[in-house]
């Protein structure tokens, strides 16, 4: 079985872990390089996975999957690049960091990918997004693939909409989440106890995502089924559009997308 090493292990890399081990990778197949040792003895304990130096760990595993900050990844392809072999599968999970900049700082040959996964990865709700760099073969996009498909849903798409795909899906958790704190807020205004809100609030999120991926209805025509007409979806509509919710959503996902690509310029 192909030997995965997951250098950088917070939030996003730990997702990756837990994926692949609930996909039924064997902990023996994984490795961990992780830069604050608490961390990595928190990892060690909890998955019964080793923890290595970054550069003894992409020289045993067959894939690297780099999980550190935008910031943190020129350092760690320094360190690495000794002993990374060309043909060796990199897939990268940063925000803004181009191929072009991994391979720059890789030996020739390297078969880096480009990937923006999200946090529902954690519960195999995942949703990712590969691009190929210029040294990958079809067989190295099927193994990044097949290492992202262990969290959830993966598609292909070519680089140049990776910061906003970074913007859509990467970030999109954050959005939501940023919703269902402000409807949750609202129904606490009302009177509600905050855990009735709570329970509503998620249970209608869970259930409005569901039932647009179940009936593959445009949200437009779902949300026409909610609106009564002179009702109270009505009145609640009118005021979110005279409030221009839907330009702030535009012009908040447009900065996401800003930002990930000055992250590629090191900002
Ligand atoms: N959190 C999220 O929702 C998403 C994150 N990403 C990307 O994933 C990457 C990691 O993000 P998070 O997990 O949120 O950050 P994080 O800060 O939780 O994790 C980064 C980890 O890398 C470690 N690290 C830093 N330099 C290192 C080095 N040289 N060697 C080994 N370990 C090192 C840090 O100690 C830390 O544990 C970022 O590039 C981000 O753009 C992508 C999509 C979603
Ligand atoms: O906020 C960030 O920069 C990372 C990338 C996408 C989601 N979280």
């Amino acid at each position: 079985m192909t030997q995965v090493a997951i250098l950088g292990a917070g939030v996003m890399g730990e997702t990756l872990l837990s994926g692949l081990i609930r996909a039924g990778r064997r902990t023996a197949d994984l490795m961990v390089g992780e830069k604050r040792p608490e961390r990595a003895r928190e990892l060690e304990e909890r998955y019964g996975v080793e923890v290595l130096g970054n550069v003894e760990a992409a020289r045993k595993a067959d894939t690297l999957a780099l999980v550190v900050k935008p910031q943190d990844m020129e350092d760690l392809l320094k360190e690495i690049a000794p002993v990374v072999r060309p043909g060796q599968l990199v897939v990268s999970l940063a925000a803004g960091i181009t191929t072009a900049f991994i391979e720059a700082h890789l030996p020739e040959g390297a078969a880096v990918v480009r990937v923006m996964p999200n946090t529902p990865a954690l519960v195999d709700e995942g949703m990712a997004a590969i691009s190929r760099g210029s040294h990958c073969d079809e067989e190295h996009l099927v193994e990044a693939e097949s290492l992202m498909a262990s969290t959830g849903k993966v598609i292909r798409v070519p680089e140049r909409q990776q910061d906003a795909v970074t913007a859509i899906s990467g970030s999109g958790p954050g959005y939501i989440f940023f919703v269902v704190e402000s409807m949750i807020e609202a129904g606490v205004h009302l009177g509600l106890p905050r855990a009735t809100a709570t329970e509503l609030v998620v249970q209608t999120v869970v259930g409005s995502a569901k039932l647009l991926r179940e009936t593959g209805e445009h949200p437009t025509v779902l949300r026409e089924r909610v609106t009564s007409p002179a009702g109270t979806t009505a009145a609640a509509i009118r005021e979110l559009e005279d409030h221009k919710v839907r330009a702030a959503f535009l012009t908040a996902i447009e900065a996401a997308r800003d930002r990930s690509r000055a992250l590629a310029e090191g900002l």
